[in-house]
């Protein structure tokens, strides 16, 4: 992979393309092999017009200037981007087992081991950004891949931004992730990161978020006072970890150093523990 690592400038000459792995508003992601050293990736094309459009341009360009500086296992690496006049291509790291998302529609929801070393690794994957002063802001498993191993991968920093930042989100996509300050568009900081952290567990635990409501409105207000039922087959180890991440205040969210340490995650994915392969045959 050191090919990849070189400055170089790229070009869709380089590539051979292949199928589309997915269609966004704003672009296709492509399959693609780097000709030389036949290297597969995902190419993102993303549309010069519709990013004008849309006066997106900061993010992309956010997004490529954060995701090309983090290393990390549990981040989806960007090894460069190029552009021609009509387009920009975002030369990504290719995850073979797609979405979290997917997996979890298919299997509609996991286990609590499975779990704990998918919120191991996540944390392990914010701290590092939040060392390099990234709050990610999109914690969802739409923004989540699984790669060969079956690890996973935060994608998609199309949202992420330096913190402190106030920095107000056009509320497109699910609200279900959203912070109390974010919705009140108070200044929000790296602790955002930790109540989606907190969000994701239980939707993977229980195959549904825990603000899921019939309208946005019920969402809202169930996220501003943290109405959360847990089902009786929540263990309470679990239950514990979620009422430190699903709080109100900010400051108070327990720290991701401490989630690491929390007995929910020791017990259940202790060092060494990596996540379990699905295969698809196995329901
Ligand atoms: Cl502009 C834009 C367009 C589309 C999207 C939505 N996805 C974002 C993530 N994309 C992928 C990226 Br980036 C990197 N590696 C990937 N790997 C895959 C993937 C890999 C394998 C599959 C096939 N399934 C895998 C599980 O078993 C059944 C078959 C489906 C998708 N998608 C991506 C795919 C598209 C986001 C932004």
């Amino acid at each position: 992979a050191k090919a990849e690592d070189k400055k170089k400038s790229w070009s869709l000459s380089d590539f051979d393309l292949g199928r589309p792995l997915g269609k966004g508003k704003f672009g296709n992601v492509y399959l693609a092999r780097e000709k030389e050293s036949h290297y597969v990736v995902a190419l993102k094309v993303l549309f010069k017009s519709q990013i004008l459009d849309s006066e997106i341009e900061h993010q992309v360009r956010r997004e490529v200037e954060i995701q090309c500086r983090l290393r990390h296992p549990n981040i989806l690496r960007m090894y460069g981007y190029f552009h021609d006049e009509k387009r920009i291509y975002l030369i990504l790291e290719y995850a073979k087992q797609g979405s979290l998302y997917k997996l979890l529609k298919e299997r509609e929801r996991f286990d609590e081991k499975t779990v704990a070393i998918y919120i191991r690794d996540l944390t392990r994957a914010l701290l590092y950004c939040h060392t390099k002063k990234v709050i990610h802001r999109d914690i969802k498993p739409e923004n989540l891949l699984i790669g060969h191993n079956w690890e996973l991968k935060i994608a998609d920093f199309g949202w992420s931004v330096h913190s402190p930042s106030s920095r107000r989100m056009t509320l497109c996509g699910t609200l279900d992730y959203l912070s109390p300050e974010m919705i009140e568009g108070k200044p929000h900081s790296y602790a955002v990161d930790i109540w989606s952290l907190g969000v994701l567990c239980y939707e993977l635990l229980v195959g549904l978020p825990p603000f899921d409501a019939k309208d946005s409105h019920q969402t809202y207000r169930k996220i501003r006072y943290v109405i959360i039922k847990y089902p009786d087959f929540i263990s309470e180890k679990a239950k514990d970890l979620m009422g430190r991440l699903l709080v109100i205040n900010p400051e108070q969210r327990l720290p991701l150093t401490n989630v690491l340490q929390h007995p929910w995650i020791t017990e259940n994915a202790p060092e060494g523990a990596v996540p379990p392969a699905f295969n698809p045959e196995q329901k």
